[in-house]
């Protein structure tokens, strides 16, 4: 195998100004080499160097035959260190086969009622979003093509009407090229070709179009794979699927160039977008509840982890709204402490997804099969994510473990009484569980999928149905999670909001707040077991925590006749405090911290309130 290269330093793309890091004052000066801080002044700039030597300079960029380019730990590196911080080269609407739902093309946020842009008839909210920057280079080639999607039915949330005109048209390519299936409505390979066109046309950008350019756009030939019997079986897997990565690149060429008609775009430069686009995207969320999908010239570099040191996070200023999609900024922030030459790594999908879910995504879009510490182990840390409760043994707790993670005939084998079974096969003994786990699948996929909001007491339901003894599940299955992490969401996006808004309180105070709160905790645990420390995905779970448990706090407080405090209230004050001490530990951006340290100091002055009633 080709011996790793020197080390060379990783570009980022990151803003032009900034707060400075001591004062927040406005900071024309950029530390040079990391870029992750400004400053007003060369006096800040040496008072924070303590803090800010621990991410900077600390990675470089390698290269190897078996994961092209890849990010090193050059210094011992430590929790919470702000490696990296950038602004997307390209953000697009996410992507996925359950997008197929009006996305507004100018801030990426899933409107009530969708308009068309008048000019190009893309989903908007209105006008405003109609003109903004980031849909300005779609928007005037599909002019220049004079290329437009029907008129939607009125007040028509659904686009129906207008995508079963491009059916029409696609139809025609369809059997020009035989690469598409036909297109239901909506299709969410629509969203994809969007994506593939955005960085199609952002190539040709001068400020990012280098960066961009210098992106892995191709699969290379997997010759690292050809070394033992087992990795040649992998490497057919992986080419039957890089042979539908490329069909996905056709058919973002068929569609731009032959049903939009943008001609003038080589089918090189579209190949090479669609494949810029689909290798490097990072679904971002951008906790504003935005469907946002993100290329960043740094971040994009990483490789993946289940187990990942490393996450991106949103940077909200203290101040000042919102930013608009595409100029939101993102830090790369270290999640745990990182040793010197250890690989920088990122989940590119969330861990609570199925195994085979899991392999089937990296398969198809990133052409590899993940051999991190989580997917060498089959009892992933205890866990047992993937293991259904055996039916011969399930008293004595016994449970079916998958073989080995990679084996993609999904053997398993019950670590009770030994009974094997693979989950493709019909019939047998052990396959009664397997069948009833592979029905629950398929029942989580049509919540996830649905297009109208799955109420909490439908997830409650499936959780119940899913349980030992009634269902072949432990509390720890990947799909009894899902179904808490949809649960916790239902809720999260009132929560987060909340947050970002000053002066609201982000409390949940509804009778399914207890349950609701147990759900956290729960996730918690196993998020702590296979991605602990500072993550997105642990932030705002703390975060719907915190307001789930002040929902409690409130409700309490409404219902208490005396001033003195029930020890239930204790309580809760007492769990609302190691939240928030979690959440001020893991802040990284100033406003979260700001935020954590005023809820601290709230709960301070209620306990003193109280405090005299003793
Ligand atoms: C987002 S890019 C990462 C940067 C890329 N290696 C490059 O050279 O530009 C994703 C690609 O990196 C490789 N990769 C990432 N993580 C990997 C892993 N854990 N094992 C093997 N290959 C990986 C795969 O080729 C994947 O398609």
């Amino acid at each position: 195998m080709m011996a790793d290269e020197d080390g060379k330093p990783v570009v980022t793309f990151g803003p032009k100004s900034g707060e400075c890091a001591v004062c927040g004052k406005d900071g024309p000066m950029k530390c040079g080499r990391c870029q992750v801080d400004f400053y007003c002044g060369r006096q800040h700039q040496v008072q924070h160097w303590p803090q800010h030597r621990k991410g900077c300079g600390s990675f470089e960029l390698r290269e190897s035959s078996k994961l092209g380019r890849y990010v090193v730990a050059t210094k011992d590196i430590p929790a919470g260190a702000i490696l990296m911080r950038e602004i997307p080269l390209v953000v697009t609407p996410t992507y996925g086969p359950s997008e197929d739902r009006p996305v507004c093309v100018g801030c990426l946020v899933e409107p009530s009622v969708a308009r068309q842009c008048p000019k190009c008839g893309w989903p908007v909210c209105g006008d405003a979003c109609s003109v903004r920057e980031v849909h300005q280079p779609e928007c005037a080639a599909f002019q220049r093509a004079k290329y437009k999607l029907p008129k939607v039915r009125e007040g028509g949330m659904s686009l129906n009407a207008s995508v079963s005109a491009i059916s029409l048209r696609m139809k025609k390519v369809i059997i020009m090229t035989k690469v598409l299936a036909e297109l239901e409505p909506w299709n969410p390979d629509l969203w994809k070709f969007l994506g593939a066109l955005r960085v199609t046309l952002a190539c040709e950008n001068q400020a990012r179009g280098g960066l961009l350019r210098n992106l892995q756009s191709d699969h290379s030939p997997l010759e690292n794979f050809l070394e033992s019997a087992d990795q040649m079986r992998i490497s057919a897997i992986l080419m039957v699927h890089y042979r539908t990565f490329k069909k996905d690149c056709d058919a973002a060429v068929s569609w731009i160039r032959d049903v939009a008609g943008l001609k003038w775009l080589t089918a090189e430069a579209v190949r090479r977008g669609a494949g810029i686009c689909f290798i490097n995207s990072n679904s971002c969320s951008a906790g504003l509840g935005r469907k946002e999908t993100a290329v960043f010239a740094g971040m994009s570099l990483l490789e993946h982890s289940c187990r990942p040191n490393t996450d991106v996070l949103v940077w909200q200023r203290e101040d000042g709204p919102a930013p608009a999609a595409g100029s939101t900024e993102y830090v790369l922030v270290a999640s745990r402490n990182i040793a010197r030459g250890e690989h920088l790594t990122l989940a590119y999908l969330h861990n609570f997804l199925l195994g085979s879910v899991k392999r089937r995504a990296q398969t198809l879009a990133w052409n590899f099969l993940c051999q991190c510490e989580l997917c060498r182990d089959p009892s992933q840390r205890g866990l047992h994510l993937e293991a259904w409760c055996c039916a011969a043994c399930s008293g004595k707790k016994k449970k079916a473990f998958p073989v080995t993670i990679h084996d993609m005939q999904n053997s398993w084998s019950c670590s009770g009484c030994g009974e094997t079974g693979s989950l493709d096969a019909t019939g047998g003994g052990a396959q009664g569980a397997q069948a009833q786990a592979k029905r629950l699948e398929k029942r989580l996929e049509n919540y996830v999928g649905s297009t109208a909001k799955v109420p909490l007491k439908v997830w409650e339901q499936f959780i119940h149905d899913a349980l030992w003894p009634r269902g072949p599940l432990h509390p720890t299955h990947s799909l009894v999670l899902q179904a808490k992490k949809a649960i916790v969401e239902l809720d999260g996006v009132l929560v987060l909001k909340a947050t970002l808004t000053p002066g609201l309180h982000c409390t949940i105070n509804h009778p399914e707040s207890r349950r609701v709160a147990a759900y956290c905790r729960d996730l918690l645990a196993v998020s702590d077991a296979v991605c602990p420390g500072v993550n997105w995905f642990r932030q705002q779970l703390l975060l719907v925590h915190a307001g789930v448990v002040e929902g409690l706090v409130e409700a309490q407080m409404e219902s208490m006749r005396t001033m003195r405090p029930p020890r239930a209230l204790e309580k809760l004050l007492d769990e609302m405090e190691e939240i928030h001490t979690e959440l001020t530990r893991i802040a990284v951006s100033p406003k979260h911290k700001k935020t954590s340290l005023g809820n601290l100091e709230e709960i301070a002055a209620t306990r003193n309130a109280f405090s005299v009633f003793k």
